[in-house]
């Protein structure tokens, strides 16, 4: 049993945690880093990397089916094995990589569970490390859910390891995970069913555009069972039966719980030393501070009142450190976030929502891109929803295209550069680009 002695501890090594651990090297500390799963975390090994991997032959194949009768001939089809494979390929160099960047930069790392067990001490496997500061990044698991036949259905990290796509499929809950896996599975060929138990999907996003996705994925063929939840699931004859709060029941191949995501915070012996968590994960103030000063939470486990995606967690990653080492006493102030569901046309969103852009009188814009040429090429129907406050200034966009999460970025800068309409387009983009199309907003 050893026992170590480092100036920032970090538990996680997904992207809040390695962010972290970079910039306090950076700064000429002493750090260590604990991983007890998969070196980078969820997003490269089984979250937004290979998901957008799996999209590219999705995309392809929509890209193949605008063009038909339109000069381009055949039919295309998703070779599933074969597109795990190229999946994989990808997801088995993450930690080689991950680890050959942590010794390149001499930071200290620990394979096992961490646990405290005093403020200031960690336990991983037998040995004991301590730390002056703490930076707790253990990100979130699939929300678990309880009805009778629950251990007959898989989570999203399963879907992502499917070795052949199921005649038919089902995803409990409409929020990302369902609505990306759901469209990526009815263009690799499969019947795909929906439930959720709200009456729309993605209740964070511009209510009309997620309706044009939800009517565009229907129409392909998703069927969607809304306002619903599972009573049951049984195995019959080789298949599962579901059974939903309305009474209907239908035969699928494969279900899969899509139904949020909880905190790891109950996993670290956090009761022992005075760290406080609830369900919406590590109660932190506005410097990522715990309920002890000298341990900091960041990622997707802080309850940080921001959505838990990739950029918030490097933004906090690299903030807190800054806070330990004293370059910086303020707040937390993020910037303007962009959010996007990854579909087969995206729709992405930041800053103020059009619903609040509505609620305080902003101007609107409301675009249809359809009819230009970046779009049009696609036979895409784009459309753009632009909030401009009192003074002419870009507060918030909403994008429903293909390639909205690189169009969203132009309104991030825009809005962070507190830009008006008039600014914007006083740059000239290459045309015809996704930049260009600004120069049509008025
Ligand atoms: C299917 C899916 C798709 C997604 N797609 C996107 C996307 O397109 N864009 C986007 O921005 N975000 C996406 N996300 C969200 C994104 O993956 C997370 O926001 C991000 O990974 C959070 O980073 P994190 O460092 O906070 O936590 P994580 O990446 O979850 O890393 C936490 C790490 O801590 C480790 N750990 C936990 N407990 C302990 C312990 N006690 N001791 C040691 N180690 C521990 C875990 O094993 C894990 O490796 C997706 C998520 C999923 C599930
Ligand atoms: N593109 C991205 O950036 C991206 C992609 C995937 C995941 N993520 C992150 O992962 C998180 C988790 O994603 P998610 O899709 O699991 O969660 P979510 O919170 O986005 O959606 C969960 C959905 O499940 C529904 N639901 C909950 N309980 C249910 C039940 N018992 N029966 C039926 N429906 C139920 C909810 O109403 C909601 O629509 C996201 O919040 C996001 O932070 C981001």
């Amino acid at each position: 049993m050893g026992e170590y002695q480092y100036d920032i501890g970090i538990i996680g090594s997904g992207p809040a945690g390695l962010a972290a651990a970079f910039e306090a090297k950076r700064l000429g500390k002493k750090v260590v880093i604990v991983e007890m799963y998969r070196w980078g975390g969820t997003c490269p090994n089984y979250g937004c990397d290979p998901k957008k991997i799996l999209l590219s032959a999705v995309e392809g194949i929509r890209r193949a089916q605008a063009m038909d009768s339109r000069g381009l001939e055949g039919r295309l089809q998703i070779n599933w094995p074969e597109l795990m494979a190229y999946k994989q390929a990808y997801v088995d160099a993450v930690e080689p990589r991950k680890l050959a960047g942590l010794d390149q930069a001499g930071i200290d790392r620990y394979y096992g569970q961490a646990q405290f067990i005093d403020g200031n001490h960690v336990t991983v496997n037998s040995d004991v490390i301590q730390a002056a500061d703490w930076i707790i990044a253990v990100g979130q698991r699939p929300r678990q859910l309880s009805f009778p036949g629950i251990e007959l259905t898989q989570d999203s990290e399963a879907f992502l390891n499917l070795s052949d796509m199921p005649a038919d499929v089902t995803f409990i809950g409409g929020g990302y995970i369902g609505i990306e896996f759901a469209n990526i599975s009815q263009v690799a060929g499969a019947k795909v069913h929906l439930i959720s138990r709200g009456q729309n999907i993605l209740r964070e996003f511009d209510p009309e555009l997620t309706a044009q996705m939800q009517t565009q994925m229907r129409k392909a063929g998703v069927e969607y069972h809304l306002q619903n939840e599972v009573v049951k699931v049984i195995s019959k004859s080789g298949r599962l039966q579901v059974t939903l709060t309305d009474g209907e029941t239908f035969m699928t191949d494969k279900v899969f719980v899509t139904a949020g995501r909880v905190g790891n915070a109950d996993r670290l012996n956090l009761e022992k030393i005075n760290v406080d968590f609830e369900a919406s994960g590590i109660i932190v103030d506005e410097h990522l501070q715990t309920t002890q000063p000298h341990i900091f939470a960041i990622g997707d486990v802080a309850n940080s009142p921001v959505p838990k995606i990739v950029p918030v967690g490097n933004f906090e990653g690299r903030y807190v450190v800054r806070q330990i080492v004293h370059q910086t006493k303020t707040p937390i102030v993020y910037p303007t976030l962009p959010v996007v569901v990854f579909g087969t046309p995206r729709i992405a969103q930041t800053g103020v929502s059009i619903v609040t852009a509505e609620g305080n009188g902003y101007r609107v814009l409301d675009i249809d891109m359809g009819q230009v040429i970046t779009f049009y090429r696609y036979h895409d129907q784009a459309r753009i929803r632009v909030a401009i406050n009192q003074s002419g200034h870009i507060v918030g966009a909403s994008v429903f295209a293909a390639e909205a999460e690189e169009l969203i970025n132009y309104f991030v800068t825009a809005i962070n550069e507190k830009r008006t309409l008039e600014d914007t387009q006083a740059n000239i983009y290459a045309y015809p680009s996704l930049g260009s199309e600004f120069s049509s907003f008025y």
